[in-house]
């Protein structure tokens, strides 16, 4: 991968010093993981921070006795992963599962601690986007006893604009399962079924379930029903 596509393709990147990324980039190793495969296990001990060059993961965490498991987030190309357990030095704190066929990039722990240390505006760049998560996760809570509605069209939102292909004024989000749609947005998946036909009756949506595509036609109104300002 060159230089200019490694910082384009990842938003914490496009942050950092051209020395810090073609460093970063000689030391990256690549991965592929197919679909269902766990990349990072809950409790796990951890040296690696990951990048997703393409296709899907989801963050998802166990219940206290191990039975339950909630789906905390999809993440997606141009995301990365596994900063926490190398920030505080604590064991991996969900597990981080392959949706879809995924390429990842990984960078040592060591070597990302001794970048984020000598270039500053990566430094402050990987905060704001910490803070980005925290704030998309005040989101959801402040949504978790809204209607079923409410809350994927939240997801719908968030997904758009962390990830979606920007088509005019909406965007499209391919290929993410129906199943993890509805985990995510902690809805059945016939609530997520019901409600994406009730949106696309509106005009604000459109599914093509045969390419897995859900086409977000007005992506501002989404945002507003989604509880984002
Ligand atoms: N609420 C969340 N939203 C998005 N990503 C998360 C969330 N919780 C955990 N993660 C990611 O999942 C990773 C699991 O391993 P880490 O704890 O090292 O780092 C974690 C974060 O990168």
């Amino acid at each position: 991968m060159q230089t200019e596509v490694f910082s384009e393709l990842f938003p914490l990147l496009a942050a950092a010093n051209p020395e810090t990324l073609d460093w970063l980039l000689s030391v990256a190793t690549e991965h592929e993981y197919p679909t269902g495969r766990a990349v990072l296990m809950e409790d796990a001990w951890g040296n690696a921070v990951y990048f997703v060059v393409s296709g899907w993961v989801k963050v998802r965490r166990h219940s206290g006795t191990g039975e339950d498991v909630s789906t905390l987030a999809i993440l997606g190309r141009g995301d990365f992963f596994g900063e926490m357990a190398i920030l505080d030095e604590s064991p991996r704190s969900t597990d981080v599962i392959a949706l879809s066929n995924v390429r990842l990039l990984s960078i040592s722990a060591q070597r990302f601690i001794q970048t984020l240390f000598k270039d500053p505006q990566l430094h402050h760049r990987m905060l704001q986007l910490m803070v980005r998560r925290l704030r998309q996760t005040n989101i959801r809570f402040q949504l978790r006893h809204q209607p079923p509605a409410i809350k994927l069209v939240n997801t719908l939102s968030l997904l758009g604009e962390n990830y979606g292909d920007k088509v005019g004024a909406g965007a499209e989000i391919f290929n993410i399962p129906a199943r993890d749609l509805a985990d995510v947005t902690d809805i059945t998946v016939e609530e997520t079924a019901k409600i994406l036909e009730k949106l696309s009756d509106k005009g604000w949506l459109k599914v093509n379930a045969e390419r897995q595509v859900i086409s977000l036609m007005n992506l501002q109104q989404l945002n507003q029903l989604g509880g984002k300002r």
